[in-house]
């Protein structure tokens, strides 16, 4: 048996003072609400299991019982019956304010205390726990860089004079005061403008890829719930469970009919938006250098049966096409021949950009093929519509195949 000390009874045993702490898992079971003076139960019998390190989100219409789930993680509301257990430690058996202090919380219009200033509103957790001075402005430092504001600027700045984007992005610098295993956030960026709310979105993903938090995001916008879950809890009235999978899968293969009218049409474009150029397989062009001579070029060329090369620097940078017939007779270097206006790139992405980016770019460019580069812009292949097309054909494929799989592991013995 181990020893006691070795097993956490609290989650500030859990996260690890000093050292990060990443995720841990949540798990509710059978877990009811019934507000007292109410006919139907607000959660009714919810039984889920939120991955450590992950972010889950809670889709689902207005009053359909998302804020009530969240709110019952962080005894903020108790549940009728059932059990909450965080990190394996069951809810119930924490106290309540010492439970709030290691789950962040996040909520819509930041909720920062209007009286106080940024760098004590971050401190308010750190406070509480009893943290030296030194280390709380330390931290608070820290955790301003950490979501894109400079300390010495906004350190002393009061809440209402910031934007909306900023306080919110003060908000969830709070939350991750104390390095919380766990973060709550309810419609964090429901109040902001598109712009602003696509930049946290990105802020935060980049933010989860460095701390591993186990993230709950309540959010009624499917946009957001697909580009930020890496699972989509869909919930019908009383947080019924619809569908709870990766943003894939439902655009694939939503479970139902209210599934399908809650994420609406155009699903293939909805997976271009999630897709990333450096996740599918890229067209691969012949490659040369300046110095390549031309003639070796034009047969690697027929051999190749291309008709186009790409011409790149000595750090494999791409340069700009040279066509098969400009190669026609030349006799020098690829260096010597003189590009045509064809051959100049107009556009280069990025591995990091979406199919989505890479059609605007095939279109705005009129190309039929745009370059696409990786890290210090080294060429790593090329995108034209038919990458794209088959790139979508093949999430479709490999979720079908998934979905075959499933379906015999749930019916051992079937033949699929
Ligand atoms: N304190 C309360 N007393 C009585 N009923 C409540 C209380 N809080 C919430 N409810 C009811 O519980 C149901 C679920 O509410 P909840 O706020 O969890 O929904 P939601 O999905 O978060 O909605 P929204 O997207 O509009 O925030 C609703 O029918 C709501 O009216």
């Amino acid at each position: 048996m181990p020893e006691s000390t070795e097993t956490p009874q609290s989650l500030a045993e859990l996260a690890a003072d000093g050292e990060r702490t990443g995720g841990v898992p949540i798990e509710l079971i059978d877990v009811v609400k019934r507000f007292s003076g109410t006919k139907g139960a607000a959660v009714d019998d919810l039984t889920m299991t939120i991955p450590a390190g992950e972010i889950v989100v809670l889709l689902g219409p207005s009053g359909c019982g998302k804020t009530t789930t969240m709110r019952m993680i962080n005894r903020l509301i108790e549940p009728t019956s059932g059990r909450i257990l965080i990190g394996g430690l069951d809810a119930r058996a924490q106290k309540p304010d010492e439970l709030r202090r290691h789950i962040g919380y996040v909520i819509q219009q930041a909720g920062l205390f209007p009286h106080l200033t940024v760098g004590s509103n971050i401190a308010q957790v750190p406070q509480m726990l009893g943290w030296e001075k030194d280390r709380i402005s330390a931290r608070v430092d820290e955790l301003l860089e950490l979501v894109g504001l400079a300390p010495d600027e906004f350190r002393d700045r009061y809440p209402r004079q910031l934007s909306g984007g900023q306080q919110q992005r003060v908000g969830v610098a709070r939350a991750l005061a104390a390095d919380p295993p766990v973060m709550l956030m309810d419609e964090p960026f429901g109040a902001l403008d598109p712009i602003t709310r696509e930049n946290l979105q990105d802020e935060l993903l980049r933010l989860q890829d460095e701390l591993s938090k186990t993230i709950v995001f309540v959010t009624h916008d499917v946009d957001e719930a697909l580009k930020l879950g890496d699972r989509i809890a869909i919930l019908g009235t009383g947080s019924k469970i619809v569908q709870y999978a990766t943003a894939e899968e439902i655009l694939t293969n939503p479970a139902d009919s209210y599934v399908e009218q809650f994420i609406g049409g155009e699903s293939a474009m909805k997976l271009l938006k999630l897709t990333r150029v450096s996740d599918v397989a890229l067209e691969q062009a012949v490659r040369a250098t300046e110095a390549d001579s031309a003639a070796d070029v034009r047969r690697k060329l027929e051999e190749a049966e291309s008709d186009w090369v790409i011409v790149l620097d000595a750090q494999d940078r791409p340069l700009r096409w040279e066509s098969l017939a400009d190669l026609e007779g030349a006799t020098g270097t690829i260096g010597d021949l003189t590009a045509g206006e064809d051959d100049l790139f107009d556009t280069v992405i990025s591995g990091r950009a979406t199919l989505q980016e890479a059609v605007e770019a095939l279109l705005n460019a009129e190309a039929e093929v745009v370059p696409v580069v990786g890290r210090r812009r080294r060429y790593v292949g090329a995108v034209t519509l038919s990458t794209v097309q088959q790139a979508i054909a093949e999430i479709k494929e490999r979720e079908r195949r998934q979905r075959k799989q499933r379906a015999a592991e749930a019916q051992p013995g079937v033949a699929v």
